[in-house]
């Protein structure tokens, strides 16, 4: 503890988000999100990092049905692709997921990048023209979490041709749409990842994802490792 660390409680509060956001997909209830709330998640999703404050993001909310119903139709197409890369058992179990929440929930957004904005030289992305897509995702994390603060889940559908889901929210050519989200408030918050519950991949542990100095070197510190061995571990 220093005295620029948050209290126990503060701190509990954030990790207690991070552990238990969940992408929600099967539980989305119709009640609306009220506009004072909608606007917290999109100030926390402003307020992230992005290269050289480049802040590529736009914000496409969504409440018509027609273009949820078009954003639908284009998923069906993507899934039913998606689901042809699948044989046997794992094809049965593919075709049972439920992968996306899109009219069942009240808002979608659509999280943008502007490939452009800030000019042909942004600070800190001149060889990694990729971080403009990096912070993007930062901004959608950011609302992830403050949304899991407010009892509101989010979706992330990615099951889209990029390409025609631009089309549809008539983006400029210069725009990517990074992320396609539904969000709601919901029934239950599921204890671990759907995925995981439906048996479909579980999380890997930590411990066999670390290195030390280099790919091929292993971390020394024992007390490092028994640590995030200990069950309550964050
Ligand atoms: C970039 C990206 C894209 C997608 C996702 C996530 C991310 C980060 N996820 C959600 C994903 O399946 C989920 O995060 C993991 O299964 C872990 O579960 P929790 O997020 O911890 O609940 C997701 N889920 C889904 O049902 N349909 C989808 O199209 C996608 N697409």
């Amino acid at each position: 503890m220093t005295e620029h660390s948050f209290t126990d409680e503060q701190r509990e509060g954030l990790y207690r988000a991070i552990r238990e956001r969940r992408d929600v997909r099967s539980q989305f209830l119709p009640d609306p999100i009220a506009p004072d709330i909608l606007a917290r998640l999109l100030q926390a999703a402003h307020h992230a990092p992005s290269v050289g404050f480049m802040q590529p993001w736009d914000f496409v909310v969504i409440d018509s049905l027609d273009i949820k119903r078009a954003v639908k139709a284009l998923y069906e197409q993507a899934n039913a692709d998606a689901a042809s890369n699948y044989t046997g058992d794992r094809a049965t179990q593919y075709r049972r997921l439920k992968l996306e929440g899109i009219v069942d929930s009240p808002i979608n957004l659509c999280i943008t990048c502007d490939r452009q904005r800030g000019g042909p030289h942004v600070l800190g992305r001149h060889t990694m023209l990729e971080t403009d897509l990096f912070s993007t995702c930062l901004a959608v994390q950011n609302l992830w979490l403050a949304a899991r603060a407010e009892g509101i889940g989010v979706g992330w559908v990615s099951i889209v041709d990029p390409v025609l889901l631009a089309q549809t929210l008539k983006l400029p050519e210069h725009v990517y749409p990074v992320a396609y989200l539904c969000l709601g408030y919901v029934s239950e918050f599921l204890p671990k990842p759907e995925l995981e519950i439906a048996g479909w991949r579980s999380r890997l542990p930590l411990e066999q994802l670390l290195h030390g100095n280099t790919w091929d070197g292993r971390i020394e510190n024992d007390a490092l490792i028994s640590a995030i061995n200990k069950p309550d571990g964050t």
